[in-house]
C-alpha cells in the first residue's frame, strides 16, 4: 500500500463515510477513532477497501502513519471536542502540517483555531461538508476554508471525493479560514427555510385541501419532476410513503412533532443580524423549530383556544408558482447574508461559484441552483438576487399565487410562518419608502436619538424637542 495521503479521526456516521468515499476513490488513507473499539467494524465494513486503509488505534499512531507534511481530518464534533482535541494534537505535529475540521463549525472558532495554528507554523482548514451520511460516502458538495498552501495539498483528494456537477467537482477553495465553514452554515440556513417551507406545504395539502398521504406524497414527486426539483422535495415524497413497521401507522404520524436543531441554522440568523442583515425565513424556519419544540405549551394553548382550522380552497398550480416564488426568495436572503460576511471580512465571496458547488452533493441541492448560479454570472444588480434579470419573471408572477396561498391559509387559521415572511420581506423590500420614519420620530421622542431628514445633511431633532 502506498503512504496515506491523509488522515481522517473519527469513524463516526460522517467520518467513517468519508473514509469509505476516499478509499473507494483509490486514495490511502490512515484511519483512526477516539474510541478504538470501533475500529475492527469499520474495517469490516470497508471490505475490499480496506487495502487502502491503514488503521491504527490513536491518535498518536495515526499522526505517525502520514507523511509530511501531514494532512490530518478530523470529523468530531466542532464544539468542545475540537478545541480539546486541538490540545492533544498540536504538540504531535510540525510546523507546515494542515488540520481540517470538517464539521460544523461556528465560523469565528474557525478562525480563533486557525490563528492559534498559525502560531505553530501549522494549518487549520474549515471545510464545509454537506449531504449528509450518502453524501459523504458518495459525493458530498464541500466548501473549504484556509491556506492556499492547504488547498493545494487538498484540492487532489477532494476533488476526487466531490459530488460532481456536469463532469466538475462540487468543491472549492472560498476563502481563508472560517470562510468555509460560514458558507456551510448559511448553507445550512437555506436548508432550515426550505424544510420549513416544504413542511407548511404539506400542512396546507394535507389538512389544509384534505389530500391523503399517498396524494401528498404524489404531489410533491410531481413538483420534483419540474422546476421545483431538488433533494429535499424528493426525500420529502419518500419519507412520506413509510409506514411505521411496529403500528402500521404511516411514520410521519408517529413522529412527535418537535423538532431539534444543532445550531447552524441558530448561527445563521445571529450572524445575519450582526451583519445589520435579516433572513426573515431562516428566522422562522428557526422559530418554527422552538415552538414546536414547546409540545407541553402548544398542547395547553390547544386546549384554551380550540384547534380548529379552516379547509383552505388553493389549487396545486398556485401552490406550486407560491413555493417557486419562496424559494427564489429563500436563496435571496441566503445570498445576501454571504455577501454581507464577504464585505465584512473580505473573503471575496464569489455567490455564482457557491451556487455551482451546491449544485450536486448537498443537502440544498435543487434545479434552481444552475439558473441562481447563471444569475450571478451574469451580474446581479448590487449583487443581489432579488434584483436578478433572470428571476423577474419567477418573482413577478409567483407573488400573487404567494399572496393567494398565505392569504387563504392565515385566514383559515393555518400557520405558514415561513412563507408569510417571505412575502413580509417581498413587499418590505419593494417599497422605497417605508415606515421607519415612525420608527425614528418616536426613538427621538423617548431618548432624543436624532434622525437624518430627506431634505438636508445631518443629524436632526424633532419639534417635540423645541
Ligand atoms: N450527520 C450529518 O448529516 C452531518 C454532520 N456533520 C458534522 O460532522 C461532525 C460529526 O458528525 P457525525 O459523524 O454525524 O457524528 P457521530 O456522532 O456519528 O460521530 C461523532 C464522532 O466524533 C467522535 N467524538 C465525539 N466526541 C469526541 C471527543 N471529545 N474527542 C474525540 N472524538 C470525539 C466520536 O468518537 P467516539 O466513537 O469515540 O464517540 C465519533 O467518531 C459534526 O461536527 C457534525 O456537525 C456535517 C454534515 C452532515
Ligand atoms: O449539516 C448538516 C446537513 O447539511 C447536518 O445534518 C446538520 O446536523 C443539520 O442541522 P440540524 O441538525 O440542526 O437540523
Amino acid at each position: 500500500m502506498s503512504d496515506p495521503k491523509i488522515g481522517i479521526y473519527g469513524l463516526g456516521t460522517m467520518g467513517a463515510a468519508l473514509a469509505l468515499n476516499m478509499a473507494d476513490k483509490g486514495i490511502a488513507i490512515a484511519a483512526s477513532n477516539r474510541t478504538a473499539s470501533v475500529i475492527p467494524e469499520f474495517m469490516e465494513r470497508a471490505g475490499d477497501l480496506a487495502e487502502n486503509i491503514t488503521a491504527v488505534d490513536d491518535l498518536k499512531a495515526l499522526i505517525d502513519a502520514l507523511p509530511k507534511p501531514r494532512n490530518l481530518l478530523a470529523m468530531i464534533p466542532s464544539t468542545g471536542p475540537m478545541d480539546a482535541f486541538l490540545d492533544d494534537v498540536i504538540p504531535m505535529l510540525e510546523a507546515g502540517d494542515t488540520v481540517i475540521d470538517a464539521g460544523n463549525a461556528d465560523f469565528h472558532s474557525t478562525r480563533a483555531r486557525a490563528a492559534r495554528l498559525a502560531e505553530h507554523d501549522l494549518h487549520f482548514v474549515g471545510l464545509g461538508v454537506s449531504g449528509g451520511e450518502e453524501g459523504a460516502r458518495h459525493g458530498p458538495s464541500m466548501m473549504m476554508g484556509g491556506t492556499d498552501h492547504s488547498w493545494s495539498e487538498l484540492k487532489p483528494v477532494l476533488e476526487k471525493i466531490a459530488a460532481k456537477f456536469d463532469g466538475a467537482p462540487c468543491v472549492d477553495h472560498l476563502g481563508p479560514d472560517g470562510a468555509g465553514h460560514f458558507v456551510k452554515t448559511v448553507h445550512n440556513g437555506i436548508e432550515y427555510a426550505d424544510m420549513q417551507v416544504i413542511a407548511e406545504t404539506y400542512d396546507i395539502l394535507r389538512n389544509g385541501l384534505g389530500m391523503d398521504l399517498p396524494a401528498v406524497a404524489d404531489q410533491f414527486d410531481a413538483w420534483n419532476d419540474g422546476p421545483l426539483g431538488s433533494y429535499l422535495m424528493e426525500i420529502t415524497a419518500k419519507v412520506l410513503r413509510y409506514d411505521d413497521p411496529e403500528t402500521g401507522k404511516p411514520a410521519v404520524d408517529v413522529i412527535r412533532d418537535s423538532a431539534g436543531q444543532k445550531g447552524t441554522g441558530r448561527w445563521t440568523v445571529i450572524e445575519a443580524v450582526k451583519l445589520g442583515q435579516s433572513a426573515t425565513m431562516i428566522e422562522a424556519a428557526v422559530a418554527g423549530r422552538a415552538w414546536s419544540a414547546e409540545k407541553p405549551l402548544r398542547e395547553l394553548a390547544a386546549k384554551a383556544f380550540g384547534e380548529d382550522r379552516g379547509a383552505l380552497d388553493l389549487d396545486v398550480t398556485t401552490i406550486e408558482a407560491a413555493l417557486r416564488v419562496a424559494r427564489v426568495l429563500e436563496y435571496a436572503q441566503g445570498f445576501r447574508i454571504l455577501k454581507a460576511a464577504s464585505d465584512e471580512y473580505d473573503w471575496n465571496l464569489d455567490p455564482a461559484r457557491i451556487a455551482e458547488i451546491w449544485r450536486a452533493g448537498c443537502i440544498i441541492r435543487a434545479k434552481m441552483l444552475d439558473d441562481i448560479s447563471a444569475a450571478f454570472r451574469d451580474g446581479a444588480p448590487e449583487g443581489q438576487l432579488l434584483l436578478a434579470s433572470a428571476f423577474r419573471d419567477t418573482i413577478q408572477d409567483g407573488i400573487p399565487a404567494l399572496r393567494q396561498v398565505v392569504g387563504t391559509a392565515v385566514a383559515a387559521g393555518l400557520p405558514v410562518p415561513a412563507l408569510a415572511s417571505a412575502l413580509a420581506w417581498y413587499d418590505t423590500m419593494r417599497q422605497s419608502r417605508g415606515t421607519a420614519n415612525v420608527v425614528q420620530a418616536q426613538r427621538d421622542f423617548f431618548g432624543r436619538h436624532g434622525f437624518e431628514r430627506l431634505d438636508a445633511e445631518g443629524a436632526h431633532h424633532g419639534p417635540w424637542w423645541d
